[in-house]
């Protein structure tokens, strides 16, 4: 025990099991290569989150090794998993949780097909029912920005804040995900690699048919509804 009192204690134990969980879910579906990618999410009713450890495989991600951190990307020390290096994207997922109050879950793959329209700083044009649905338009690019200050996590707020799309391709790098929870970010990644597959295979047919923005509003209008 952390000292964060037994409710707290009892939502930090579950989200541990459901990120290091979800983790699963970027290899099954073939987002992720070695230990590149992270997933994580925010604790309830407090200013923490739980993120994977960096460089560590994915066979041996267990709830135990998931590592807490406050909304500065600050590890809490003297919890499980302390001893280890959070992902090398904790200072991006961090500045989300700061500035975007309303997401619980953020992801990061290296999905081949996202990544190869984000080395073209090309976004995904909204041309299939499903991207409709998810993403409620295109699915835009932002800013080149490496790691080690906050330029991801602003590329990332500032290219989402007030945008449909739960996803954004970071030019050059891949595509980041956001969600209520982490498991609706897991979602999203899985389906921006698919939108991305299906829109370039559609392109080499020729130029796809774009959607009329009524039927495309109306489209993501009704997922919206369904949405759990
Ligand atoms: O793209 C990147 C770095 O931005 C990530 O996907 C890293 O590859 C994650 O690796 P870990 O530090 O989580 O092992």
């Amino acid at each position: 025990m952390s000292g964060f009192g037994p409710e707290l204690e009892v939502g930090i134990a579950r989200l541990r099991a459901e990120v290091a969980n979800l983790h699963a879910e970027l290899r099954h579906y073939g987002l992720v290569v070695w230990t590149g990618g992270n997933v994580s999410g925010r604790v309830a009713g407090a200013d923490l989150f739980v993120i994977k450890p960096s460089g560590v495989s994915y066979d041996q991600l267990a709830p135990e090794n998931m590592i807490l951190c406050d909304l500065d990307g600050v590890v809490v020390q003297g919890t499980p998993g302390a001893g280890r290096s959070p992902s090398s994207d904790t200072a991006a997922h961090a500045y989300v949780y700061r500035n975007m109050p309303e997401v619980g879950g953020v992801v990061h793959t290296h999905s081949p097909y996202a990544v190869a329209w984000a080395t073209r700083g090309e976004p995904i044009p909204c041309v299939t029912t499903a991207i409709a649905a998810e993403f409620g338009g295109e699915i835009p690019v932002g800013p080149f920005a490496v790691i080690g200050d906050d330029a991801i996590g602003r590329g990332i707020v500032d290219t989402l804040s007030g945008h449909r799309s739960p996803a954004v391709l970071m030019q050059n790098h891949g595509p980041f995900t956001i969600g209520p929870d982490a498991r609706s970010a897991v979602r999203s990644a899985v389906l921006v690699e698919d939108a991305a597959r299906a829109v370039h295979l559609a392109r080499q047919l020729g130029e796809p048919i774009p959607i009329a923005q009524d039927a495309l509003d109306e489209r993501y209008r009704l997922a919206s509804q369904l949405s759990p």
